[in-house]
């Protein structure tokens, strides 16, 4: 089966700048013409396919592009150039930090981020106590999300996306969710997410152990531009060379 399920080409990426707001300048009303381009290139224009069933892991170092790759394939960014085809999968973006309405209930925000991916009331329902059980929040799934520690807040979010399955799942560093039990809990949960021949997986993580037991292959990205993708050994080997 050679049907594929991510399609990215000649995809740019760019962030505005913002000019730097500086107290001293504004007090001394010293107005400096900012110079130099107004936008930074994140992504340079890479080209790449994920067949469907595959478990691509993503790595590089630190702001080479990784988390706004995978944000662009959640469709959370737009491509400035080039595009970005998911083949009409349905999608979800298992992320630290993103998504909830923090003035609302993490029950509320299951219902909202369920129906963000997709699914219809009544399929969340169905789905709505496992979410819980496996959040491990009890009590606490009534109250504000805003209430909750940085732990709920990441045990809530891998919770809904692991247990909401969607076709292509986009993992960003949640391997390492909450206290150490939750950890090799959540680990385990992608495992079995992950060993669905169907299901296409693209995960962003430095644990590069971890992909290389994970992945079918590997993307190392060096600033916002491939610089190999092929098998999870021979990347992450010349990866862990070129950090030395
Ligand atoms: N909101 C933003 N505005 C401007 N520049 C940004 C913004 N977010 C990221 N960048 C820049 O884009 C580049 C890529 O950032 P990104 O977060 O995608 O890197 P990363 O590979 O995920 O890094 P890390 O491993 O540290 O998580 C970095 O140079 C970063 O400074």
């Amino acid at each position: 089966m050679n049907e594929i399920a991510i399609t990215v080409k000649d995809l740019v990426v760019r962030y505005r700048k913002l000019n730097k707001f500086s107290i001293k300048k504004q007090l001394l009303k010293k107005h400096q013409r900012d110079k130099g381009p107004k936008t930074f290139e994140a992504i340079k224009g890479i080209s790449f396919e994920v067949p469907r069933g595959e478990i691509l892991g993503i790595i590089g170092k630190n702001g080479s592009g990784k988390s706004t790759l995978l944000r662009t394939l959640a469709g959370i960014f737009s491509a400035d150039e080039g595009e970005v085809d998911m083949h009409g999968y349905g999608v979800s973006l298992l992320s630290i930090g993103v998504g909830f309405q923090k003035e609302l209930s993490g029950r509320e925000n299951i219902y909202l981020s369920g129906m963000l991916l997709g699914f219809s009331e009544d399929e969340i329902k169905k789905k709505a106590d496992e979410i819980i059980e496996f959040s491990e929040l009890g009590d606490f799934v009534d109250a504000p999300v805003n209430t909750y520690s940085s732990g709920m807040h990441s045990k809530l979010a891998f919770s809904i996306s692991a247990i909401l399955e969607t076709d292509i799942m986009l993992v960003d560093e949640v391997l390492s969710v909450g206290d150490e039990r939750f950890k090799k809990k959540s680990y385990a949960k992608m495992k079995s997410l992950i060993s669905n021949k169907d299901r296409t997986v693209v995960i962003v993580s430095h644990s590069l152990g971890t992909l290389e037991n994970l992945c079918t292959s590997i993307l190392w990205l060096h600033e916002g531009e491939i610089k190999m993708i092929g098998e999870p050994k021979k990347v992450i080997a010349d990866y862990r060379e070129f950090m030395k």
